[in-house]
């Protein structure tokens, strides 16, 4: 027994050494792209980083890239990029395939979602069906949802005098019960509940904290499948998240097929009835898995991007002063908002909302692509001469908004928030180049509308309603901040929330 033991140790070891050889060797595709030798020989440093000190292997690459350049290796089999001239070679549309490196979707567990799925084609079939349901047509019939939403926001916060109300969770309320309403046709009833507690902030949290687990050890994926199973031991909120997406979910989608069947078509549809009904839905798109992921992709990213902007509003009340005026001239009853296509276009608002997207991130950590039928070619500058690169097919190549949004050529002074830089016509096309909050191409975010229908049409009444009557309470820039990632943005652990006090008059 024992020398076969010790046989089974050598082999593994002399596979990984062989490994390491081959990585660092000229004969690996991405030999001639520059980054720290350990990097290139191995997913030590990324593992570190992201498991062990968690979340935080985006700082390690900004340094690289002041280091090495534009372009540079950050594990064997994959470049991270840091000048926008390249997003649209990376993030393309069109017949210009890209897949997914498996590496990078191995944290989430709903691997048949759009969001996790390696492959071009497939991913496709996947996205066609669900685009449809987030269009702008679609916000419009079912726009007066979120509208009611906002104002029971309003209501909910300017009734919340007594104590600090941490807004993290406040809009994570709001965020949760606007997403279900319109995909899943009713709330989840967090803001009509006393107190500000949403089971879904804390679960998602919880749920999302494992993601560089799964990361690299791919097979704890598997066993989360398992979570139904457990329910009853599990925390409260983690076990009614589980419980939504493993139970109630496919509940939902064998009533919604039993009531097609019968012929029984309810006045709002919803993203089941929606996908149950197009005759294009392959039977590669999994209800349940898409149905947890515009959950899970939906809440957190749109209220932090809400907190966010609230934040920067309160700590700088001229900025707030100027959105108040020009919101207040465009709209006559504050209980009465106009439409979100009419919302959009005042300038100021939209400057404040993108300010606010792009400081807020979307997703925290890289997302990659893999060209699969071509190679890239970059060229740019680096330490004032050119440089070129070959970024060859089959290889990972990725960019952080995190980086992006912080382009010191692009978004000068780019840790402040100022909103007036959107406002710069001349400089306009370069920001908006620059601006990756809901990504780009192919893979860009499904649920962008509905995100920009949210905050505008929330922003807007909180606007005129409750921010005049609002003040920051013990939270400083620190509480939103980014300090780490669980695939979305997190600040410090030390953050208290982003807490404030509403006066009643
Ligand atoms: C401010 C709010 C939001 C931001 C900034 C945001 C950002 C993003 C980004 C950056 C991606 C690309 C991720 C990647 O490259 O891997 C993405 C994908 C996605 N988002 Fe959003 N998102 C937001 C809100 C929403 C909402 C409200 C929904 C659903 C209703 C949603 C559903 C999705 C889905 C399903 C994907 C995967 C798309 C695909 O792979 O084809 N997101 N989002």
């Amino acid at each position: 027994m024992m020398p076969l033991v010790l046989i089974l140790i050598g082999s593994w070891a002399t596979y990984h050494l062989l490994t390491i050889m081959y990585n660092v060797s000229p004969f690996h595709p991405l030999s001639h792209i520059p980054g720290p030798t350990l990097a290139r020989a191995t997913y030590l440093p990324e593992f570190y980083y992201d498991f062990i000190k968690h979340g935080r292997y985006t700082n390690s690459i900004e340094k690289m890239h002041e280091e090495y350049g534009p372009i540079v290796r950050i594990n064997p089999n994959e470049v991270h990029c840091n000048d926008i001239n390249f997003i649209d070679e990376i993030y393309t549309l069109g017949g210009r395939k890209r897949n997914k490196t498996q590496h990078n979707v191995n944290h989430t567990a709903l691997s048949k979602s759009v969001f996790a799925t390696v492959e071009h084609d497939l991913h496709r079939t996947r996205r066609a069906p669900v685009v449809k349901f987030f269009s702008r047509g679609m916000i419009k019939k079912l726009e007066s949802l979120i509208h009611d939403m906002a104002h029971i926001l309003c209501d909910k916060l300017l009734s919340s005098v007594n104590e600090p109300v941490d807004l993290v969770v406040a809009y994570s309320c709001f965020s949760s019960d606007a997403i279900s309403a319109y995909c899943f046709g009713e709330t989840f009833g967090f803001m009509e509940r006393e107190g500000w507690f949403s089971d879904f902030h804390t679960a998602e949290l919880e749920i999302l904290r494992p993601v560089y687990l799964f990361r690299f050890f791919p097979l704890f994926r598997k066993l989360a499948r398992c979570g139904k199973y457990l329910v009853d031991y599990l925390p409260k909120d983690v076990s009614l998240m589980i419980r939504t997406l493993n139970i109630d979910f496919p509940n939902k989608i064998l009533k919604t097929e039993k009531e097609i069947d019968e012929g029984v078509f309810r006045d709002r549809p919803t993203i089941f009835s929606s996908l149950l009904l197009d005759p294009k839905r392959k039977k590669e798109v999994d209800l349940v898995d898409e149905a947890g992921i515009i959950l899970g992709a939906g809440t957190e990213t749109t209220s932090w991007a809400l907190v966010v902007i609230t934040f920067h509003l309160l700590n700088k009340p001229e900025l707030l002063a100027r959105l108040h005026k020009e919101v207040s001239q465009a709209v006559e009853d504050p209980r009465h908002l106009p439409p979100w296509s009419v919302l959009e276009d005042l300038p100021y608002l939209q400057a404040v909302v993108r300010e606010g997207l792009r400081l807020s991130y979307g997703v925290g950590g890289r997302s990659a692509r893999v060209p699969i039928h071509e190679d890239l070619i970059y060229r740019g500058d680096w330490k004032g001469g050119p440089v070129e690169y070959v970024i060859p097919r089959g290889y990972g190549i990725g960019m952080s908004n995190r980086l992006t949004h912080h382009d010191e050529g692009v978004f000068p002074d780019s840790h402040s928030f100022i909103p007036e830089r959107w406002l710069d016509e001349k400089n306009r096309k370069q920001l908006d180049r620059g601006m990756v909050a809901f990504s780009k191409g192919a893979r860009a975010c499904i649920g962008m509308n509905l995100a920009l229908c949210e905050i505008y049409v929330a922003l807007a009444a909180l606007t005129l309603r409750v921010l005049p009557k609002m003040k920051l309470f013990e939270t400083t820039v620190k509480d939103v901040e980014w300090g780490y990632d669980i695939i979305v943005p997190m600040p410090s652990p030390a953050s208290k929330g982003m807490r404030v006090t509403i006066s009643p008059i």
